[in-house]
């Protein structure tokens, strides 16, 4: 399934487009972009035509989020399933305007791990401010990484995403559009201008799946209206397997430990300290632990950008 938009589901089957409703054998049972689905009815992908969604394939990968972990209602506690079968996530960044927010860079990374999913950092608009900051942070962790600038072309990010199934996350405004427009140039997806606060301005709206022009069966998925990345849903020890420069600190701690800069004796202050790891991605993981339990939203904080 490679779209939706008001109850209507559009289905990739071969080179046709299919129309499909669901049916009600499905139940409650949601079905999301990346999911692989059997029909029946009319797959002709003739316009007019509509064919039933009768069944979904168990799903290799489910990426979550909750809506916002700062909502302790139950509706702000609901686990939403992003998309699923992705083999990569792509985490979008700006190297300037707006500029890199690695708060929410490590936000996709838990929920990279937590999926089972790779992480690919893509940093874009390499023409105004250099990697060096973002890539420092990171120095620890086997990220990998491409950069994008508009006068290089894509060639490196394409290569990354040849044969797999990729979801791109990333701020309004980092230039997701523009990296989906250069890589699918049947895409046409909404290009807009960075407005004065620097939020950008929202202009693209529906997920949607859309299939590169290369030799192997290659799909991105863009999210554009996935602006943050709850992670209520995601237990605390998982919380610490997406910071996996400090998890192997932890077998030091005392038993119970919950890790906080409150707990007596936490190996992770230590660990720090001797320089494993950098003191920025501790504070980072306790805003991220403490986030969870409601506790003002990280993301908001001004020490979240390098
Ligand atoms: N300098 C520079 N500007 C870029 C680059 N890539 C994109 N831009 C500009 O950044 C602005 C935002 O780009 P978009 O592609 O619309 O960003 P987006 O992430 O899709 O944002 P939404 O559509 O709001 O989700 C546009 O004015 C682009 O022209 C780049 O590599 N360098
Ligand atoms: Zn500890």
């Amino acid at each position: 399934m490679v779209a939706v938009d008001r109850g209507r589901y559009t289905c990739q089957v071969g080179d046709a487009s299919v129309t499909a409703m669901r049916a009600r054998e499905l139940g409650r049972k949601s079905v999301v972009v990346g999911d692989r689905v059997a029909l029946v009815g009319d797959v002709s992908g003739a316009p007019g035509a509509l064919a039933r969604i009768v069944r979904i394939a168990e799903r290799t990968s489910v990426l979550r989020r909750t809506a916002d972990d700062d909502d302790t209602t139950t509706e702000g506690r609901i686990e939403r399933v992003v998309v699923a079968n992705a083999d990569q996530l792509v985490i979008v960044s700006s190297l300037a305007d707006p500029p890199p927010r690695t708060g929410f860079i490590d936000r996709c990374l838990v929920a990279a791990y937590d999926a089972d999913i790779d992480p690919l950092l893509c940093l874009t608009k390499a023409d105004l401010a250099g990697p060096d900051a973002v890539l420092g942070y990171y120095a620890e962790l086997d990220l990998p990484h491409v950069l994008c600038r508009p006068d290089t072309g894509v060639d490196d990010l394409r290569d990354a995403l040849t044969g797999r199934i990729s979801v791109l996350v990333g701020h309004s405004g980092v230039g997701k559009s523009t990296l989906v427009n250069r890589l699918v140039p049947d895409a046409d997806r909404a290009v807009g201008a960075v407005s004065a606060a620097g939020k950008g301005r929202h202009t693209s709206t529906s997920a949607v799946a859309l299939q590169l022009p290369v030799d192997k069966p290659t799909w991105i998925i863009d999210t554009p209206g996935v602006r943050s990345f709850g992670l209520a849903h995601v237990s605390a020890e998982s919380l610490l397997h997406g910071f996996p420069d400090l998890v192997e600190a932890t077998v030091d701690c005392p038993p119970g430990c919950e890790h906080t800069a409150d707990d007596p004796g936490c190996a992770l202050d230590a660990w720090v300290a001797a320089g494993h790891a950098d003191e920025r991605r501790l504070r980072s993981y306790r805003r991220l632990l403490a986030s969870r339990s409601g506790d003002p939203d990280p993301e908001a904080s001004p020490t979240d950008a390098v």
